[in-house]
Formats: C-alpha cells, sequence, structure tokens
C-alpha cells in the first residue's frame, strides 16, 4: 500500500497581453514544494470580496511558469503518475481553474502544433512504449471516455454517435454494488493495442464532443471530462490479473457565476457546473476534516466517478491552472485556495489484483475432472472391468522387482487403480503365506539340524531381518496409498463446494453482472470488434467523412461559400502550416525509409561477404575482416537510429493529421452554425433590395470580411451565372438571388462591373429561387429560371414602360 497526499502543481498561462500581467513571483528555493506569491493591485484589493490583503502565498509541489512547455509539464507531472499506473496503482491527474487558464491545452493540448501535444497524447505514447518493452506480462489496455454535462454522463465514444447526436443517445448512469464499487452503465469500453488506435479513439471523443457543442452549449468550456485509460496486466500461465485506471481528467471552469454574467440557458448550465464544482470542494472539506465519517461522494455525478481518485486507492494529481492577468486574479486566488485544501487529502493506494474468473474456471474445472476420476476409483465406481492376464503379468513382474531391490526407499508404483492395489495385496499375501509354509518347513528342518549343526550366521540372519523390515514397508505404502486416495476423494468433495462459492465471490468483480466468464467473454469480443472500428486512420477518415459529409449534400452556391468560408477562416492558417509540415514529414519519412531498405541492403551484402572472410581464416582477422565488420556495425548503426527517426515521424505524422481533421471538423461546425444563423435572420427580415446590407459577415478577420465583400459582389456562387449569394439559408431554403427580368439601370451596372464572369445571363436585374441542395434539381431548377428569364425578357423588351424593380424573390 502507498499512503501519499494529493500531488498539486500549479501551471501559470502566458498572458494573451503582456501589458495585461498581474504581479506574482514564484520562489523555488525549498527542497521540497514551490510557493508562489500573488499580489493584488491596489484597485482589485479594493473591490476583493474576501479581505483586503495584498499578498496572498500559496504552497505547491512545484509550480510551472508561463515558459513551461508541454514535454516538462509530462516529464514533470504525468510521467510519475503513469508509471504508478504501470505498476499497478490507479492514477488520476485532473485540472482545475478558470474558463481559459489553460485546462484543455495541459490536459489535451493545442490544436495547433506537434510540440503542443497535452498530457493524454503524451501519456499513451509513453505507455504503450513501456508495455512494448515488457515481455514479462500481457498487458491489455481499454479506453473509456466521459463527458458530464449539466450532470448527466454522456459517452463520447458510443458507436452511435455517427446517427444521433449526444442528447438522444442513452446516458451513462451510476450503479454501486454491494460492495460500494461503482460501475458505470452505457459507458463502452475499447480495446486500444496500439498507440494509434488510442490516439484514434481520443480524436473520436474530441470530435463528438466537438460536434454536439452548438453556440447555447459550449460543452468543452461547461463540462467535465474524463479520459481513462484501463490497464490489465498478468504473468504467463497464472490466473492473477492486475486492474489499474488512469483518470485524465478537464473540469469545467470554476469561476464564480456572478462574474461570467450569464443568464437563462446558460445561468441553468453555470449553476450545474457550479453546483458540481461545489459538490467537489464539499468532499475535499469533508476529506481534509480529519474526524469528519461521512463524505458526500454521492451528491453529484463527478464525485462519484472520482471517488475512488479522492481520498480513496489511487495516486491522485492536481494541476491548478491560472491565469494571472489582472482581471482574473480573484479567480486564480480561489483555484489556489482549492488547490491548498486539496493538497491536505491523504489517498491509499493498493494493488488491484484480482484472480481472472475465466482462467480461475478453467483451472478449476480440470481440478475437478481430475478429483473426480480419483474419487471413481477409490469408490470403485468406474474400472470395474477385471484386470487383464497382461496386467496382472506386469503387476506381478513389478512386485518382483521390488521385493529383490535392496534399496529401502524403493516403492512400488502401481497408480491409483484399486484393481492394481488390491491385486497387490493379495499376491504379496500369498508370497509371504508361500514363504511362510516355506519357512516354517525350513525353520523346522533347520531346528532339527542345529542340534547337529552350527548356528545362524550373523549375515543370514541380517538378511532375513531385512526382508522382514521389506515386507513391513511394503505393508506401510500399500496403507498409505489408501489413505491418500481417501483423503483426495474428501477434498475433492470439499473443493467443488469451495468452488461454488469462488464462483460467487467472483460475480463481484468489474465485469457485468451475471455470469463472470461470460461476461468478461462479451466484453472482450465487444471491445476487439469496437477496436478493430477504431483501429485504422481510414476509420477516422471514414469517420471524417460522416462528421463533415454535409459538403457532399451540398448545393453549389453553398460549396462556393464554404470554399471562400474556408479560405477566409483564421484556422485555415494553421491547417495550411501543417499540411506544409505534413509535407515536409512526409516527404522526410520517404527519404529516410529509401535510406533504411538501402542500409539493409547493404547490410544484406554485408553479412554473407563477412562471413565468407570469417569461414575462410576463422582465426586470422585480418584487416579485410575488420574493415567489414566495422562498416557492417556502422550500417547497422545508421539503421537504428534511421528506424528510430521513422517510427518517430510515423507517430508525428499521425498527431498531425488528427490536428488536421480536428480543425476540419470545427472549420465545417462553424460554417454551417453561420449559414443557419444567416438562413434565420433571413427569415426574421424578409430581404429587402438592399438586403446584402443585412447580411452577417464571415466570422473571422478583418481581411476576411474584405474578401467577403468581395465575394458578395464580385463571387457568384452559381458557378459565374451573374448572381450573388444571399448568405444563410439552409439547403431546403436557400435563396439565390438570380437576375431578375427586368433589370434596373443601377442593377444593370452592378452586373456588369461586379461579376466577372458574367456571360451567360448577367447583365439583368435579379430575382431569387428556393433551391433544393441537390445539385441535379438545382440544375434543372436553373435551367427553368433562365428560360423562363428569358421569356419575361422578351415581355419586358414588348412593354413600353420599364418598371424599376430592383431586387426580388421567388418564394
Ligand atoms: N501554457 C499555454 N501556452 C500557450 N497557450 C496556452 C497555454 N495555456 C492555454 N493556452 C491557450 O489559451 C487558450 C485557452 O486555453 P484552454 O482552452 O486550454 O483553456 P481551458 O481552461 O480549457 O478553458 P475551458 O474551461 O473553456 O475549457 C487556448 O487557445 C490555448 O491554446
Amino acid at each position: 500500500m502507498v499512503k501519499q497526499t494529493i500531488q498539486i502543481f500549479a501551471r501559470v498561462k502566458p498572458p494573451v497581453r503582456k501589458q495585461q500581467q498581474g504581479i506574482y513571483s514564484i520562489d523555488e528555493d525549498e527542497k521540497l514544494t514551490s510557493s508562489l506569491e500573488i499580489i493584488l493591485p491596489r484597485d482589485l484589493a479594493d473591490g476583493f470580496v474576501n479581505n483586503k490583503r495584498e499578498s496572498y502565498n500559496f504552497k505547491f509541489q512545484r509550480i510551472f511558469d508561463q515558459d513551461a512547455n508541454q514535454e516538462t509539464i509530462f516529464e514533470n507531472i504525468a510521467k510519475p503518475v503513469a508509471e504508478s499506473v504501470l505498476a499497478g496503482y490507479n492514477g488520476t491527474i485532473f485540472a482545475y481553474g478558470q474558463t481559459g487558464s489553460g485546462k484543455t491545452f495541459t490536459i489535451t493540448g493545442g490544436a495547433e502544433r506537434y510540440s503542443d501535444r497535452g498530457i493524454i497524447p503524451r501519456t499513451l505514447s509513453y505507455i504503450f512504449e513501456q508495455l512494448q518493452k515488457d515481455s514479462s506480462k500481457i498487458y491489455t489496455t481499454h479506453i473509456s471516455y466521459l463527458e458530464i454535462y449539466n450532470e448527466c454522463g454522456y459517452d463520447l465514444l458510443d458507436p452511435r454517435h455517427e446517427a444521433s447526436s449526444l442528447e438522444d443517445l442513452p446516458k451513462v448512469t451510476i450503479l454501486e454494488d454491494p460492495e460500494q464499487n461503482i460501475h458505470l452503465r452505457n459507458l463502452s469500453l475499447h480495446q486500444a493495442t496500439t498507440e494509434e488506435e488510442a490516439l484514434n479513439l481520443l480524436f473520436l471523443g474530441d470530435t463528438n464532443r466537438m460536434i454536439a457543442e452548438t453556440p447555447m452549449n459550449q460543452a468543452s468550456t461547461r463540462s467535465h471530462c474524463i479520459f481513462t485509460i484501463h490497464l490489465s496486466s498478468k504473468e504467463p500461465g497464472s490466473a492473477t490479473v492486475r486492474h489499474a485506471k488512469l483518470h485524465l481528467v478537464d473540469l469545467a471552469g470554476s469561476e464564480r457565476v456572478a462574474k461570467t454574467g450569464v443568464g437563462g440557458q446558460l445561468l441553468t448550465e453555470a449553476k450545474y457546473i457550479n453546483l458540481s464544482l461545489h459538490y467537489l470542494e464539499q468532499v475535499i472539506i469533508a476529506l481534509s476534516e480529519k474526524h469528519r465519517s461521512h463524505i458526500p461522494y454521492r451528491n453529484s455525478m463527478m464525485t462519484s466517478v472520482l471517488r475512488d481518485s479522492l481520498g480513496g486507492n489511487c495516486m491522485t494529481t492536481m494541476i491548478a491552472t491560472l491565469s494571472l492577468e489582472k482581471r482574473n486574479i480573484d479567480e486564480s486566488i480561489s483555484t489556489c485556495r482549492f488547490a491548498q485544501r486539496v493538497a491536505l487529502i491523504k489517498n491509499e493506494a493498493v494493488l488491484n489484483e484480482e484472480i481472472d474468473p475465466r482462467l480461475m474456471i478453467i483451472r478449476l474445472q480440470k481440478e475437478i475432472q481430475e478429483l473426480k476420476d480419483e474419487l471413481a476409483i477409490v469408490t470403485g465406481e468406474r474400472r470395474t472391468e477385471a484386470l487383464t492376464e497382461a496386467e496382472l503379468l506386469q503387476l506381478e513382474k513389478l512386485i518382483t522387482s521390488f521385493l529383490e531391490d535392496q534399496d529401502p526407499e524403493s516403492r512400488l508404483e502401481v497408480g491409483a487403480d484399486m484393481r492394481k492395489i488390491h491385486h497387490c495385496f493379495h499376491h504379496l499375501k500369498k508370497l509371504l503365506n508361500e514363504k511362510k509354509i516355506l519357512g516354517n518347513s525350513i525353520v523346522s528342518s533347520e531346528s532339527k539340524d542345529q542340534d547337529c549343526q552350527e548356528p545362524l550366521k550373523e549375515e543370514e540372519y541380517k538378511k532375513l531381518r531385512d526382508i522382514l523390515k521389506q515386507r513391513d514397508n511394503e505393508i506401510n505404502i500399500l496403507v498409505n496409498m489408501l489413505k491418500k486416495e481417501k483423503k483426495k476423494a474428501q477434498d475433492a468433495l470439499h473443493s467443488s463446494s469451495m468452488d461454488r462459492s469462488e464462483f460467487r465471490r467472483s460475480q463481484n468483480s468489474p465485469f457485468p453482472p451475471g455470469n463472470p466468464e461470460e461476461g468478461q467473454r462479451r466484453l472482450l469480443s465487444s471491445a476487439s470488434t469496437q477496436a478493430q472500428d477504431f483501429s485504422t486512420s481510414g476509420y477516422r477518415s471514414s469517420l471524417l467523412h460522416n462528421k463533415t459529409g454535409m459538403r457532399g449534400e451540398m448545393s453549389l452556391g453553398r460549396q462556393e461559400a464554404f470554399e471562400i468560408f474556408k479560405r477566409d477562416h483564421a484556422d485555415s492558417i494553421t491547417i495550411d502550416d501543417n499540411k506544409q509540415i505534413l509535407k515536409q514529414r512526409f516527404s522526410e519519412a520517404k527519404a529516410l525509409g529509401e535510406s533504411i531498405n538501402e542500409a539493409r541492403r547493404k547490410i544484406g551484402k554485408q553479412m554473407p561477404l563477412w562471413i565468407s572472410e570469417n569461414m575462410a581464416v576463422p582465426s586470422m582477422p585480418d584487416l579485410q575482416e575488420e574493415r567489414l565488420r566495422s562498416q557492417l556495425e556502422e550500417e547497422k548503426r545508421r539503421y537504428k537510429t534511421m528506424f528510430t527517426r521513422l517510427k518517430a515521424l510515423k507517430v508525428e505524422i499521425e498527431h498531425l493529421q488528427l490536428l488536421m481533421d480536428k480543425a476540419k471538423v470545427k472549420l465545417q461546425k462553424e460554417f454551417e452554425a453561420w449559414w443557419a444563423e444567416e438562413a434565420s435572420n433571413l427569415q426574421v427580415k424578409p430581404p429587402a433590395v438592399n438586403s446584402l446590407n443585412h447580411m452577417k459577415p464571415f466570422p473571422q478577420t478583418s481581411e476576411s470580411q474584405h474578401d467577403q465583400s468581395q465575394f458578395l459582389f464580385n463571387k457568384s456562387p452559381l458557378g459565374g451565372r451573374g448572381g450573388w449569394i444571399a448568405q444563410g439559408q439552409d439547403d431546403m431554403y436557400a435563396r439565390k438571388i438570380l437576375p431578375s427580368p427586368c433589370p434596373s439601370p443601377r442593377s444593370q451596372e452592378q452586373s456588369r462591373t461586379s461579376t466577372p464572369l458574367g456571360n451567360s445571363t448577367p447583365e439583368r436585374p435579379v430575382s431569387s429561387v428556393p433551391l433544393t441542395g441537390d445539385s441535379q434539381t438545382d440544375s434543372d431548377i436553373l435551367a427553368f429560371i433562365k428560360a423562363r428569364q428569358n421569356i419575361l425578357q422578351k415581355k419586358c423588351n414588348n412593354s413600353s414602360t420599364q418598371k424599376v424593380r430592383g431586387f426580388h424573390f421567388y418564394s
């Protein structure tokens, strides 16, 4: 058992602007702890609720200042926890702090650079590396990803996510067994056999979390997320399995409601969040008080799930994320205060070992069968058939050699067959009787002779004594054998009743209720099928296609709008950068692959040469041999270095692909949100002639807004048919502003100047039409409109009075 208080660390986030930085100092001098001093600016101190102290001091195991990179955080905080998990102890790392203080950045990582990978991907990488190195045990790794939002649990890895939204999926609920162990119903476990599979699961969960978000539900800020690595290990042949869990927890923002100034739905959410963080605080206060017997874990889902991590069987670490900008000082002080209380909590981590019920059952079944066999022998239930002649002969031979053996320790081995044992007894009795008669006659004749003969020689006397001793031994051995058999039979009866109670006990294992063997088999088989589903990058791309697949169904205009949206989006720089880096890494990997093949080829060529040299003159190492040997060594070294680099590149490429995929999903999502918002705006305010003024710009950079205005007037979503897009309609309601049959002079002018590709129906006033989103149908509609316009145009030309109509919309 390892007793340890919860370890607390602090991480200071770099400020957005340097001038907003609050005043603080970190004292690293002390040996075991570091201290953080926060100086409250005078203006803030005046309004600060608790008191007017100007300086606050907090102690932490270590404080990481703004310049600490992700590698340092992993090495110092997460790696020791991962090591204890590998040793079989439970571990938890949770990040606590206000919104925007860097919890997600620390736990999951940033979305821009490979070097920004957070604790989860680095820990996965480390754990899988260690598992590969250790061949003395068989390891199994499963992943689960739980989100708690408004006190409801959601499985972020539920395969049904693709078909339904988060809210429609079955909620994860808590079950407590009689031993007060917590089980989570509807939370799926997915086997991950490689780092890549585990990263895919992380990506899948994060994407599902992002997809579920709406502007009204910024779940990432207002939900708690628990990514769990379940590790089981077992020595080959042993039925004892070690289970360890590592929870990596990204808590919701800890700010107080009053400050956030929220209302309505957001207030409800904030209340839930504050309530669950409040209950977390209650649990922590109760745990830090010495004589409290009741700890209110059950008050919230999060404290129930993290029960073991808080004052239980777990090595727990907290990271207080601090944003020490002036306006966030009071929240940071609250976070530090919370951490000080957490530091008082003592945990007791034990190795979680249990007998694998499946293996135990197999072993017991085998033993039972053996015992049954033996029991049958003892009770004579079986083998009633008489021994064959050959068997009898064989037995008698055995008895003879046993009797002739001078070794007093020798044994008569006939096996656990009562027929044979009985036969031995009979035979020995017969021999003994024969000897007796013979002996008697000898004795009588001898005694007759004795008077006239010499007394028995000492040697003969000794010989007879030995024979007697041997007989005694034989009898003892046979009696012992009989006793042993009887005892085994009794034990067999006893064990089978023990077996039943063991079986009952095993039902309290973490496997689903019911038959444990069946439960685990089901769990493993479903996990392995799911693992297959998630294992390949093909799965990831198909997932991405499904998540972003809306594009395939887009109307032409919407597609074009998306292209422009994408081009102007702030994230496109990151995507492009990552694309560039990916390209570089791919070509580096390709070059490395070629070099590796070359090195392998060289090694393959040099090896036989070296061997033949060696064979030719084995005992005389000459210069040539020495040269070949060092060349070979050099090639091998080069090969190893390149291979290691290639492996690292593969991981980096995978990660970059995940980052890009995630960015793409985010982009698509933002576009959909923007499009939908525009659609509802248009429905509220029917667009007038100058309705273009109402259109909301793309929610991006100023540069993009400039481009957007160009887009509005220069780019035609209809592939140069001479119209403009009226943004913001869902596919079914999308309206394309099309040339109206009777143009106003002004609009004609505008058309001429603003439509570069105005070749088909450009110089006409515009009108609109609802499109369906189906490209075939849309082009039919457009063809119809065009034909209609031609007719109307003719009509207009005939008409003597030309009305200025400007834009109008067909509905
Ligand atoms: N140590 C850091 N170095 C560089 N950038 C950081 C750091 N910490 C956070 N950031 C950046 O600050 C922003 C907010 O961080 P993050 O999303 O991690 O905050 P959070 O505490 O998880 O917020 P929320 O409660 O909303 O989830 C992100 O853009 C992130 O990249």
